[in-house]
């Protein structure tokens, strides 16, 4: 069936829809990811919500989908935009096609639409509202949400049994975060994304982690007070929003990129060892580097192509971030060594402790 992709910019492009939802009209914000693999981690991972996702490899889903692979229960991304979808299933692994996959979540699919031109607007005028439908629609202006809230969870849940107590804050975490602490020997309790420092007291963690999720970090602006308690009294790694966090929660500020960085080959370089590591990514938003001049951060890390803030250090506490995804999936995991730096953080702070 033919179907349309509207954008905000008044382009139309069209294209044909699968048979996976009988929704008319399905709206987002629109983005694109670069990584040539790696679609199942995009769908499942919560920061995607509500944005219409551009794949710019022309065939996505040749390996199918599996569970395995999935960062969380179920698909965040409001509907899917490729080339072409590959519609057999031959990976041993497989349960599903995508298409099969995304008819069961009731979400669009439009394929062969011409994704590269799709993704030349969005790199010249930005990320914008979009909306995927069976005929000619309107296209209703992004506005600010309150997407955390909406895939936090709700209730404390603790796994493992490991030798470190990690309280990982959930904003919209990526399974494999929680997998890379359960490696490293932790044993994490995943919080609701409001959870105050009374709360975190009471589990007595060795740390605590920030994770990832969907939306402007402003969105946690009546939060940051509660954020701060517990940044400054817990070693703490921040990632992606969490990044975005500690940066607000220490008075520096956030800003939109044009269109983001979403994909598996992100060039970082760490200025204190000065090497350069591939990183997996996907974020629109970003600390604006001379916000932090007046305040207790400073830069750890930097996109080799932008420029742009990649992760930082507090001067004195014992927390870092990073805007990348350490914990990779899709991606390179070279950069996954910023887990132990956190683990070194705690162990230093449970020798003050003992010592105290
Ligand atoms: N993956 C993330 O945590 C993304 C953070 C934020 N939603 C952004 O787009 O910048």
């Amino acid at each position: 069936m033919k179907g349309y992709l509207h954008l905000e910019n008044g382009e139309t492009f069209t294209g044909e829809l699968a048979k996976t939802s009988a929704k008319q009209n399905v709206g987002g914000e629109i983005v694109f990811f670069t990584g040539m693999t790696g679609y199942q981690e995009v769908l499942t991972d919560p920061s995607y919500k509500d944005q219409i996702i551009v794949f710019t490899y022309p065939l996505i889903g040749n390996y199918g989908i599996n569970k395995e692979d999935f960062e969380s229960k179920k698909p965040h991304v409001s509907a899917v935009v490729v080339y072409e979808s590959k519609t057999s299933k031959y990976h041993y692994e497989a349960n599903y096609s995508l298409e099969e996959y995304l008819k069961k979540w009731d979400i669009p699919l439009i394929k062969h639409v011409d994704t590269r031109a799709v993704v030349k607007r969005i790199r010249r005028q930005g990320t914008m509202g979009a909306t995927i439908a069976t005929e000619a629609a309107v296209v209703n202006p992004l506005k600010e949400g309150k997407q955390i809230q909406a895939v936090s969870v709700e209730q404390f849940e603790t796994i493992g049994e490991g030798k470190r107590h990690v309280v990982l804050m959930d904003f919209g975490f990526k399974k494999s975060i929680l997998d890379s602490l359960l490696e490293k020997d932790c044993k994490v309790t995943i919080a609701p994304y409001n959870t105050t420092k009374e709360q975190i007291e009471a589990l007595k963690p060795d740390g605590v982690v920030l994770s990832n999720g969907p939306g402007d970090p402003v969105q946690m602006n009546p939060q940051l007070s509660h954020l701060k308690e517990i940044v400054s009294s817990y070693p703490t790694l921040g990632i992606c929003m969490g990044h975005q966090l500690i940066g607000l929660t220490f008075g520096a500020l956030t800003k939109k990129l044009t269109f983001g960085h979403r994909g598996a080959n992100q060039p970082v370089i760490d200025l204190k060892t000065k090497r350069v590591v591939m990183t997996s990514q996907n974020h629109s938003y970003v600390v604006d580097e001379q916000s932090l001049e007046n305040t207790e951060l400073q830069v750890r890390f930097k996109n080799v192509n932008d420029k742009s803030v990649e992760g930082l250090a507090h001067k004195k506490l014992p927390v870092i971030s990073v805007q990348y995804h350490p914990e990779a999936h899709p991606g390179p995991s070279e950069s996954n060594y910023i887990f132990d730096e956190f683990l070194t953080l705690m162990k230093e702070a449970g020798r003050e402790k003992a010592y105290a």
